[in-house]
């Protein structure tokens, strides 16, 4: 990572880590924890909450205790040291989250023995009068054997085992951090799946938040490549409406399964339970609710479609892959999100987050008082000799990036958003809000505990967020020997995965660009030609409202105040994304066709504020490019974009070699494109890396090519959350309605009611 001048708080940060990284500095001391039973611990339910300053609790049966789980890939034998039986063997035990037994997850019990059949009425159908309320997620499971429970479909994938549907039920909705539900348990790190525990930790701060299964992050959807993933959706939130989306699903044959709100179905209602159902393309993915702010508020969990290790073209790489080695990262706050949207001026303005969790977990210190909570931070076991593959999600909402450092191992990464690409070995990793990296971790250090390091970056520097875990060897200590990296001094980076600088034209030793991976898969010849079918300039922007036009009577303009106090709206091609009032995919009729709009057919008088349906339409099978240009130029502020329904390849990524031009727009990029100056790499064997998510450099641009080949109407935004409800959206409709399945018999309808006034 250089130091150059234009990334004030990043190059400073990093030059800083960089310089001083093996420095020691004197970190606040844990004192001694006094509380060591888990009696103890049931009874007090404070001990980890700011104020208290208590360490970490080095007893192995306490909550920070390994991990267990296990997901084999290679027949090498099962990790003694991370599991709990082998369920990549047929004959193994397999826990099920709804046996009635009475069992723990650690027990096993065999979902075909423990379920009670249910009474049936004299038509065949199951009697729901056996049902209570606690049995809503477990209903449909006994009802239908022909189901899978989720720690049934979390195994180790084989070639010619037959495919299962696995059967998900979230319960939605409003809970506590810290509530009454710790004075009963405490969660151990087996909740991955399902948790039988309803303690919420987070970082030790109490709060509201919402949740699925009262579990942070919600369940963790992983299957085989080939199973059918159901999953019921239940809304239980006061007075909310939602839709949960899964991130790098590309939703073949289930369009309509995509969950954004007004484009591929109704919101479901609260009450209400939607039935999802897609058959998932492999890799690691996640879910998160797509409406609202509610994703930062915790709704989001992990999705790992595996395959079998033929199917892998690294699986040579590690031997195992676990259930267990999913690192989510989230970014926290200690209140509602809806608390910095649209935005304040005095106090906690912006919207950058407190803390950073990983897997749900974490510490936090109190700025104020300097004292730290005792929570449990997420501890991954290995065990020595052994190779890892790791599956980091970075489920941040807001606009930092995150960088992730383990001490003492190198990261060899070997896949990103799900996609394979060769493998490169770096030290450090940043990523965006949406994207994945998958790397392989070697146990080849001294056996021993080691930090994990996530620092928020950009504007995540002001408050220094930073979250620690530890990397573990089986058998060895809990506790790292060596001092907790702080945020001033990391551990040291090394080679940087992703760098924030955009030189990427060059090979360099310091740093890997995205661009600069190779896919490890075939790409479409297509892909590479030299001109594609269509192609699409997308500039970027905020549009900065004065007061005096925002605040004009009997107006009501959405705004987002940015740290530093703009009220600014969204721009994609100058135009701000509003959803029709009902879903394009299925009632698209009811729209009234005034609503859409792009840039080439803006309404009528829209003016700089111009909020339309941004809608692209691209012929089918089309080889598309799309070339996105920050005219936002906010130095420390990439925006990473998401396209639904495929993974693209990114061509180039770069800023222009004009030395002369100091801000790039969307003119500039056509007379670079128009000179041959913008970076594409189509040369046989460039083999441009697939993604779904990808950050476009400050002041910079990307390219991006995809085939057209999955009809549907798919957003393509902006993927920090208080964009997106600002309007950085577009819908992709590829194909016509007529290349669509049809939405499923009784699919939910919304939309306006406004009939006829009348008195009668
Ligand atoms: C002049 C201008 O474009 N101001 C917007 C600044 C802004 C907007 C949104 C953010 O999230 C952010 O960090 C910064």
């Amino acid at each position: 990572m250089g130091c150059s001048g234009r990334l004030y708080f990043l190059t400073l940060v990093l030059c800083v880590v960089t310089e001083l990284a093996i420095g020691v500095r004197v970190v606040p001391k844990r004192k001694k924890e006094a509380i060591s039973t888990a009696d103890d611990q049931s009874t007090s339910a404070s001990w980890w909450q700011a104020g208290t300053a208590t360490p970490f609790r080095e007893s192995s049966s306490s909550a920070f205790s390994s991990t267990h789980g296990l997901v084999q890939t290679h027949p090498s034998g099962s990790d003694p040291f991370a599991s709990f039986g082998s369920i990549g063997s047929t004959s193994g035990p397999s826990s099920n989250p709804f046996a009635s037994s009475g069992s723990g997850p650690l027990s096993g019990g065999v979902r075909n023995n423990p379920l009670p059949s249910l009474a049936r009425n004299a038509n065949g159908k199951p009697s729901l009068k056996h049902l209570d309320f606690t049995s809503s997620a477990t209903a449909e499971l006994r009802r239908n054997p022909a189901l899978s429970a989720p720690d049934e479909c979390a195994r180790a994938c084989r070639e010619n085992e037959p495919p299962r549907i696995c059967y998900y039920h979230f319960t939605l909705e409003l809970y506590t951090v810290l509530g009454a539900a710790c004075q009963v348990c405490t969660p151990n790190a087996t909740n991955v799946v399902w948790s039988h525990c309803q303690c919420v930790l987070a970082d030790g701060v109490e709060r509201g938040i919402l949740t699925a299964n009262r579990m942070l992050p919600g369940p963790s959807i992983q299957v085989c490549e080939n199973d059918k993933v159901v999953i019921d959706v239940e809304n239980h939130m006061e007075g909310m409406e939602v839709t949960i989306h899964w991130h790098g699903i590309w939703q073949r044959g289930s369009q309509y399964y995509d969950g954004v709100p007004f484009v591929t179905q109704c919101p479901i209602q609260q009450g209400n339970t939607f039935r999802y159902q897609w058959q998932g393309n492999a890799g690691t993915h996640f879910w998160h609710a797509h409406t609202g702010l509610q994703k930062l508020d915790g709704l989001y969990g992990s999705i790992v479609v595996r395959q079998p290790p033929s199917k892998d073209p690294n699986s040579h790489l590690y031997d195992y892959d676990l259930t267990t080695h999913v690192m989510l990262l989230s970014d926290w706050l200690h209140e509602d999100a809806a608390e910095r949207y649209p935005g304040r001026l005095a106090v906690n303005t912006g919207q950058d987050p407190e803390n950073v969790l990983i897997n749900g977990k974490g510490q936090f210190r109190d700025p104020n008082t300097g004292f730290m909570t005792n929570t449990p931070l997420e501890v991954f076991t290995i065990t020595p000799g052994r190779r890892y593959r790791f599956r980091m999600i970075n489920a941040f909402a807001s606009v930092c990036p995150a960088q992730v450092t383990f001490e003492g191992h190198n990261l060899t990464v070997i896949a990103t958003d799900g996609e394979p690409v060769h493998p490169v070995q770096v030290n450090t990793i940043i990523s965006f809000s949406g994207e994945r990296y998958d790397f392989v971790i070697e146990a080849n250090n001294i056996p021993g505990a080691y930090w994990i390091q996530v620092r928020g970056l950009g504007e995540c520097g002001i408050k220094r967020a930073q979250q620690l875990g530890i990397l573990r060897y089986a058998r060895g200590p809990y506790q790292p020997s060596s001092q907790p990296p702080t945020y001033d001094v990391g551990i040291p980076q090394g080679v940087v995965m992703n760098p924030l600088d955009a030189r990427c034209n060059i090979t360099r030793n310091d740093a890997i660009c995205v661009s600069q991976l190779k896919n490890a898969k075939h790409i479409d010849p297509a892909i590479l030609q030299e001109r594609p079918d269509v192609k699409i300039f997308l500039p970027f922007r905020f549009f900065v409202y004065r007061p005096e036009m925002l605040f004009q009577p009997n107006t009501y303009n959405r705004y987002l105040v940015a740290p530093g106090g703009d009220h600014v709206i969204s721009l994609i091609d100058e135009i701000s994304y509003m959803a029709p009032p009902a879903p394009l995919i299925s009632q698209y009729d009811d729209i009234n066709p005034e609503q859409f709009c792009n840039g080439d057919n803006r309404p009528a008088n829209c003016g700089q504020n111009c909020m339309c349906t941004h809608k692209v339409d691209i012929p089918l099978n089309a080889v598309v490019e799309v070339v996105l240009v920050d005219e936002v130029q906010i130095a420390n502020l990439s925006h990473p974009f998401h396209l639904h329904g495929y993974a693209y390849n990114v061509i180039g990524i770069g800023r222009s070699p004009d030395q002369n031009v100091k801000k790039i727009n969307l003119k500039h990029a056509l007379d670079l494109d128009r000179r041959g100056l913008l970076e594409r790499h189509l040369k046989q064997g460039d083999l441009p890396p697939a993604k779904d998510t990808i950050a476009v450099p400050n002041n910079g641009y990307v390219i991006i090519r995809f085939r057209a080949n999955n009809p549907g109407f798919w957003l393509f935004h902006c993927h920090f959350l208080f964009h997106i409800v600002i309007g950085m959206n577009l819908v992709l409709q590829v194909g016509t309605q007529a290349d669509l399945p049809p939405v499923p018999p009784n699919f939910p309808t919304c939309g306006d009611h406004l009939p006829p006034i009348s008195l009668h």
